[in-house]
C-alpha cells in the first residue's frame, strides 16, 4: 500500500466534511481578497468626495466581506478539523487493529518505541497532511486562480505578474525547499522513532548498564541519535527560513511589478485612477492565503514519511491466514463458564466430531509408528481402550463429554479438547526454521510437559498452538479441526497461553483479573485466586483485591506474579493451557510446589507443560523431549 492510497482510504469517509471546509476556506480567503479590493476602491473614490450614496454599496461590501471572512474561516477550523479528527480517529483503530493481528510474529521486525511513534506521532501526521497541506494547497490554488482573473480584468501585466509571484510563491519556493531539505524532512519521523527506541532502552535496560558500567556508551549513542534528529531538524529549518525570506522577497518584487504595470495603464488611459489602488493591494490579501504554503510543502514531506510508515504496518505480510468463512469451534469446545472445574457441561452434542472426517484422519496418524507410545489411543479417532486420550477422543466414542468415566485415567468433569501435532515445522522469520518435523499428541485432558534445549522451539509450539504463528509444513488439529479452519479469536478463546513473562498491568489484582473476565464477581475472582494458591495471602494485605501490583507487578514476588496470571488464565475459562517455564527462576522446592499447584489448578483441562526441568515427569502423564528430531514420548500415559 503506498502512502497516498493510504491518505486517499483513510480520508474517503470523511469526504463532505473536508471538502466543506475547502468551501469555507475559499469563503474566507476570498472574502479577505474581497474586503482589501473593496476597501482599496472605497479610499480612492472617498478621496475624490462623491456624493456618500455613491459609496453606501461599497461601504456595506467592507462590512459584509469583513465579518464574512471571520464567520467563514470559523467554519472552516471547525469543519476542516473535525473532519481530519475523524480520519485520524479511526486511522489510529486501524493501525492498532492491524498490530494486533500482527502481533507477535508480524512485529517482531518491528521495535516496541518506535511502533508506539508510530501509533502516536506518525498518525498524528494526518492531521497535518489534511488541515495543514491539503486545505491550504486547495484554497489558495482556487482563491490565486480567481485573483488573478480579477487583476488581469483590469490590467493584463499586473495580472500577469500576480500570476508569476503566486507561482513562484506557491510552486517554485516549496519545489526548492523540498529538494534542499527532502531528506531531512522525510527522515524526521524514523529519527524519532530512533531516539524513542534508544531512550526506552536505556531507561529499561537501565539496571543492568550500571551494573555493567555500560551507562555511558548507551548515553553515547543516545547523544548520537539525538544529534542526528538535531542536524535534520536544523536543515529542514534552514530549508524553511530560506522559503520564508525567498516568499517575502518575490511578494515584494509582484507587487513592485503591479504597481509599475498598473502606473503605466493608468498613463496610457487603459485603466481608471481609482483602480490603481486596487491592483495594487488586492495581491497583499492574496499572498496572505498562499504565504503558508512552503510551510506546507515542508509539513508535506514530513507527513508523507510519516504515511509511508504507516502503509509498512497496514501492509505488513500476515502472520496467519484467518479463513473468510471460519469453521465453527468443535462442538463442547467453548471456554468454560466461570473457570471452575464441572462448570462446563459434559460437552452436548460432541457427537458431532465422533463423525468428523478430521477427526478420523488425525486417528490414523496417532496410531502411526511415529510416537507409537504416546499415540497408543491417545490419538483422536485411534480408539485404543482404555488410554484417557482415547477416551475423550472423538473418534473413540464420539462423546467427547463422556469421557472422564470412561476412560479411567485422567478423570475429567468437562469437555476437554485434544490435540494433534502432525509433522509441523515453523519459522519466525523465513528461511529460517525455528521448528521442524515435530509430531506429537496432546491428548483431551492430559497433562503434558515439553521439554528441551534452550532454543528448541518449545515456545515456538506453543505460539503455533495459539496461532500466533501458522506452520509452514504440516498441520495442528483440535479436536480434528486444523487449527488454520478456525478463526484465531475463537480458538484464543478455548486455548490459553501463559507466557514465562506475563504482564501484569500497574493496577491493581482485581482490575487485572478482570482483563481475562469483565463481568466475573469478587466471588469469582476469590475463587480463581484460591485454585492458584494466592488467596490466603491477598486475603493478610489491607485492601485485598484492591492492592496495586506495581509496573509490572513488581510489589509481587516472581512465584506470586505467576500464580495471578495463572488465576487471570483459570477465570478466562480456557479449555487447555499452555504454561511456559512457569517455575523459571523458582528454587527446586517452590518449583516442585508451584508445578503441583499450577496442575492440580488446571483441573480437567487439557495442558502442555514447557519446561526445562526434568524433574517433572512424575507429576505429568508423559513427557515430550523436543531434543530428539522426532520428539519421542516419555513414559506413557498413565
Ligand atoms: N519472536 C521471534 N522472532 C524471531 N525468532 C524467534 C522469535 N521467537 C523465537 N525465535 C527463534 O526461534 C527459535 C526457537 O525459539 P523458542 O523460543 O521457541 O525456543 P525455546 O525452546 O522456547 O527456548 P527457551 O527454552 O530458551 O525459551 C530460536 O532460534 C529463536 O531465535
Amino acid at each position: 500500500m503506498t502512502w497516498f492510497k493510504l491518505l486517499l482510504t483513510a480520508s474517503r469517509p470523511a469526504a463532505p466534511g473536508l471538502l466543506l471546509a475547502v468551501l469555507a476556506g475559499i469563503g474566507a480567503a476570498g472574502a479577505a481578497v474581497g474586503l482589501m479590493a473593496t476597501s482599496a476602491w472605497l479610499i480612492s473614490r472617498a478621496a475624490l468626495h462623491p456624493p456618500v450614496l455613491h459609496l453606501m454599496v461599497a461601504i456595506v461590501a467592507v462590512r459584509a466581506f469583513g465579518i464574512g471572512r471571520g464567520v467563514f474561516r470559523y467554519a472552516e477550523r471547525l469543519a476542516g478539523h473535525d473532519a481530519a479528527l475523524r480520519v485520524l480517529g479511526r486511522l489510529r483503530v486501524r493501525v492498532f487493529d492491524r498490530l494486533t493481528a500482527l502481533a507477535p510474529a508480524g512485529t517482531a521486525g518491528f521495535r516496541g518505541a518506535d511502533l508506539a511513534q508510530r501509533l502516536s506521532a506518525d498518525v498524528d501526521a494526518v492531521l497535518d497532511m489534511l488541515v495543514r497541506v491539503v486545505l491550504p494547497y486547495a484554497v489558495a490554488a482556487i482563491v490565486g486562480l480567481g485573483s488573478v482573473l480579477l487583476v488581469g480584468a483590469m490590467s493584463p501585466p499586473a495580472g500577469a505578474a500576480l500570476a508569476a509571484g503566486l507561482l513562484v510563491v506557491g510552486a517554485g519556493v516549496p519545489l526548492l525547499q523540498s529538494a534542499a531539505a527532502r531528506r531531512a524532512d522525510g527522515r524526521l519521523a524514523p529519527l524519532r522513532g530512533g531516539l524513542a527506541t534508544a531512550t526506552v532502552d536505556l531507561l529499561h535496560g537501565l539496571p543492568d548498564l550500571t551494573a555493567y558500567g555500560a551507562t555511558p556508551a548507551q548515553l553515547a549513542r543516545l547523544a548520537e541519535a539525538d544529534a542526528r534528529l538535531r542536524r535534520a531538524e536544523q536543515r529542514s529549518a534552514a530549508a524553511a527560513g530560506t522559503s520564508a525570506a525567498v516568499t517575502a522577497l518575490a511578494t515584494c518584487l509582484s507587487l513592485l511589478a503591479g504597481l509599475a504595470a498598473g502606473a503605466v495603464a493608468v498613463r496610457s488611459g487603459a485603466l481608471h485612477g481609482e483602480l490603481l489602488a486596487v491592483i495594487v493591494l488586492t495581491p497583499l490579501a492574496v499572498y496572505e492565503a498562499v504565504a503558508g504554503l512552503p510551510v506546507a510543502a515542508q509539513r508535506f514531506a514530513g507527513a508523507r514519511a510519516s504515511l509511508r510508515r504507516l502503509a509498512e504496518i497496514l501492509s505488513a505480510p500476515d502472520p496467519i491466514t484467518v479463513p473468510r468463512v471460519p469453521a465453527p469451534l468443535p462442538i463442547g469446545a467453548e471456554p468454560a463458564d466461570a473457570g471452575l472445574p464441572g462448570a462446563v457441561g459434559a460437552a452436548g452434542g460432541s457427537g458431532a466430531f465422533g463423525v468428523s472426517g478430521a477427526g478420523g484422519a488425525s486417528g490414523s496418524s496417532g496410531a502411526s509408528g511415529d510416537f507409537g507410545a504416546a499415540g497408543a489411543g491417545g490419538a483422536p479417532g485411534a480408539g485404543g481402550a482404555g488410554a484417557p486420550g482415547a477416551s475423550g477422543a472423538p473418534g473413540a466414542s464420539g462423546a467427547p463429554g463422556a469421557s472422564g468415566a470412561a476412560g479411567g485415567g485422567v478423570a475429567r468433569s468437562a469437555y476437554s479438547p485434544a490435540i494433534l501435532v502432525e509433522g509441523v515445522s515453523a519459522s519466525w522469520v523465513p528461511g529460517r526454521p525455528a521448528v521442524r518435523d515435530v509430531s506429537f499428541e496432546l491428548p483431551a485432558g492430559a497433562r503434558v510437559a515439553l521439554a528441551g534445549p534452550s532454543g528448541s522451539g518449545k515456545s515456538t509450539i506453543a505460539a503455533l498452538l495459539v496461532r500466533f504463528l501458522d506452520p509452514t509444513a504440516g498441520r495442528i488439529t483440535l479436536d480434528g479441526v486444523d487449527l488454520r479452519r478456525l478463526d484465531p479469536d475463537d480458538l484464543r478463546r478455548i486455548v490459553g497461553y501463559l507466557p514465562e513473562d506475563a504482564y501484569l498491568f500497574d493496577t491493581t489484582i482485581s482490575a487485572n483479573l478482570r482483563i481475562a473476565r469483565p463481568g466475573a464477581t469478587d466471588a469469582e475472582l476469590r475463587a480463581a485466586l484460591g485454585r492458584a494458591r494466592l488467596l490466603d495471602w491477598i486475603e493478610t494485605l489491607p485492601d485485598g483485591l484492591e492492592t496495586f501490583v506495581g509496573e509490572h507487578g513488581m510489589a509481587l514476588s516472581g512465584g506470586q506474579r505467576r500464580r495471578l496470571a495463572l488465576a487471570r488464565a483459570l477465570l478466562a475459562g480456557f479449555r487447555v493451557l499452555i504454561l511456559d517455564e512457569p517455575t523459571e527462576h523458582l528454587d527446586d522446592e517452590t518449583a516442585a510446589a508451584l508445578t503441583h499447584d499450577l496442575l492440580t489448578a488446571a483441573g480437567d483441562r487439557t495442558v502442555l507443560l514447557i519446561t526445562h526441568r526434568t524433574d517433572v515427569a512424575a507429576q505429568v502423564d508423559r513427557v515430550i523431549d523436543l531434543t530428539a528430531p522426532a520428539p519421542r514420548a516419555v513414559p506413557e500415559l498413565v
